[in-house]
C-alpha cells in the first residue's frame, strides 16, 4: 500500500480541490511538527521531567502543570518564525500573542489549547492539543491585530483539528473538506494518513458526560442521561455504554472513531459560568470536526459554531457526537426554555 504522508494529502489539498490556501498548508504543518515535539516530550514522562504542576496559575484561575506551559512554549516558538501568522491566541495565555516584527507576518490567526486533559498527564492517560485557524479580519489590513480580531463564529474557521497523544500519537485534521486522520509513524517522523472523510453514526449507544456532577445538572441533562440509564426497558428501548477519558481529545477521538455524544453542560457549581470548556479552543475546533464528519454540536439552544464570542476565554455549554442523541438532547432543552 502506498503511503500518503501530511505533506502529500496537503499538497494534494491544495492542488486539486483547490481548497487550501499555500499559507495553511504551511501553518497547518508548522503545527502538526510542534505536536510532534510535544508528543515526544509527553513519551518521555517522568525522564524528561515534564511531569507535575507549576507554581503558577492560568488566566483562568487553574493551576498550571509543567506540559501545559512547556506545550504553549512549544507552539509559540514553532509558529512564530513560520509566518502567515498575524497573531496566536491560547488558552494558556491572558491575550493574543501578536508575531514579532523580526518575522514575516500573515494574515492569519491561530488558536490553541497546547495540552488539553491536564488532569490526566501525570497518570499516563491519553492527552491533546487542540487547534483552530481563523482569517484576520479585512479591516485588519495593514495595522496589527487585535483581541476584537479573534471574536469571530466558529463556522469561520478555516481550519480544526487537534493531536492526541495516546497508545499512537494521531493527528486529526480538517480544512472545510471531511475529517482526515493521520498516525505519527516514529521512527520516520512523519504524519501517515489512516483514514480518509471519517463519518460519526448518527445513532449510538455510548454517551460521555461526568456523572459526579449529576446532582447539579439543569433537568433537560438530568433527563436525557436518566433516560439513557433506563436502558432497554425506558423510553429509548436500548442500553446505553458510558466513558468519561476527562481529556476532551480523547473523548471526541472515541467519537469521530465509532460515534457516540459528549456532554459537558452548564451545572450549578458554578451558575455564572456557561459551561466549564472553553468555546474558542476547545468547543469551536471540536464541533467543526464533528459537523465536517456528520455530527452536530450546540450548547443546549443553539449551534455552537453559531455563536458570536464576546471574549476571548469565553466558556461555552456543550452537546456533541452523534446527531440523533445531540437533537435528542436539544430537543430537552429547547422545550425546558419554553
Ligand atoms: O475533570 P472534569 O471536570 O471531568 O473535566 C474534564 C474536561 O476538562 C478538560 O480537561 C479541560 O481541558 P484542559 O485540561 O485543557 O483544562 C477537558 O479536556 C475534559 O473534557
Ligand atoms: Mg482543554
Ligand atoms: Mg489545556
Amino acid at each position: 500500500m502506498k503511503r500518503k504522508t501530511l505533506t502529500q494529502f496537503l499538497i494534494e489539498q491544495q492542488r486539486d480541490k483547490a481548497a487550501l490556501p499555500s499559507e495553511v498548508r504551511l501553518l497547518i504543518e508548522i503545527v502538526a511538527r510542534a505536536c510532534k515535539a510535544i508528543g515526544h516530550a509527553v513519551g518521555k514522562g517522568a525522564l524528561g521531567g515534564v511531569l507535575g504542576s507549576l507554581e503558577s496559575e492560568n488566566v483562568q484561575g487553574e493551576v498550571q502543570k509543567k506540559l501545559d506551559v512547556l506545550s504553549n512554549e512549544i507552539l509559540l516558538e514553532a509558529n512564530e518564525w513560520g509566518g502567515h501568522l498575524a497573531a496566536m491566541a491560547s488558552e494558556e495565555m491572558e491575550t493574543i500573542h501578536l508575531i514579532p516584527n523580526r518575522y514575516p507576518k500573515g494574515e492569519y490567526l491561530l488558536l490553541f489549547d497546547p495540552l488539553d486533559g491536564s488532569s490526566n498527564i501525570d497518570v499516563n492517560v491519553s492527552i491533546g492539543t487542540i487547534f483552530s485557524v481563523l482569517r484576520a479580519p479585512d479591516e485588519a489590513a495593514g495595522r496589527e491585530v487585535t483581541e476584537q480580531d479573534f471574536l469571530q463564529a466558529g463556522s469561520k474557521q478555516v481550519a480544526a483539528g487537534y493531536a492526541v497523544y495516546g497508545p499512537q500519537t494521531m493527528l486529526v485534521l480538517t480544512v472545510g473538506s471531511g475529517v482526515h486522520s493521520f498516525t505519527l509513524d516514529r521512527e520516520l517522523g512523519s504524519w501517515v494518513l489512516t483514514q480518509s472523510d471519517i463519518q460519526i453514526p448518527a445513532d449510538t449507544k455510548e454517551f460521555a458526560i461526568n456523572m459526579s456532577n449529576m446532582r447539579h445538572w439543569a433537568p433537560p441533562v438530568k433527563q436525557y442521561v436518566d433516560e439513557c440509564l433506563a436502558g432497554k426497558t425506558g423510553p429509548r428501548g436500548k442500553d446505553f455504554n458510558m466513558r468519561w477519558v476527562a481529556s476532551m481529545v480523547a473523548d471526541v477521538h472515541r467519537i469521530l472513531s465509532r460515534g457516540g455524544v459528549f456532554l459537558y453542560p452548564w451545572d450549578a457549581r458554578e451558575p455564572g459560568k456557561p459551561g466549564k470548556l472553553r468555546l474558542m479552543y476547545e468547543a469551536n475546533p471540536m464541533s467543526m470536526l464533528v459537523e465536517q464528519a456528520g455530527g452536530a454540536a450546540t450548547n443546549g439552544t443553539q449551534r455552537i459554531l453559531d455563536i458570536q464570542p464576546s471574549a476571548l476565554h469565553e466558556r461555552v455549554s456543550v452537546i456533541l457526537g452523534s446527531k440523533t442523541e445531540v437533537d435528542l438532547a436539544t430537543k430537552y432543552h429547547l422545550e425546558a426554555k419554553g
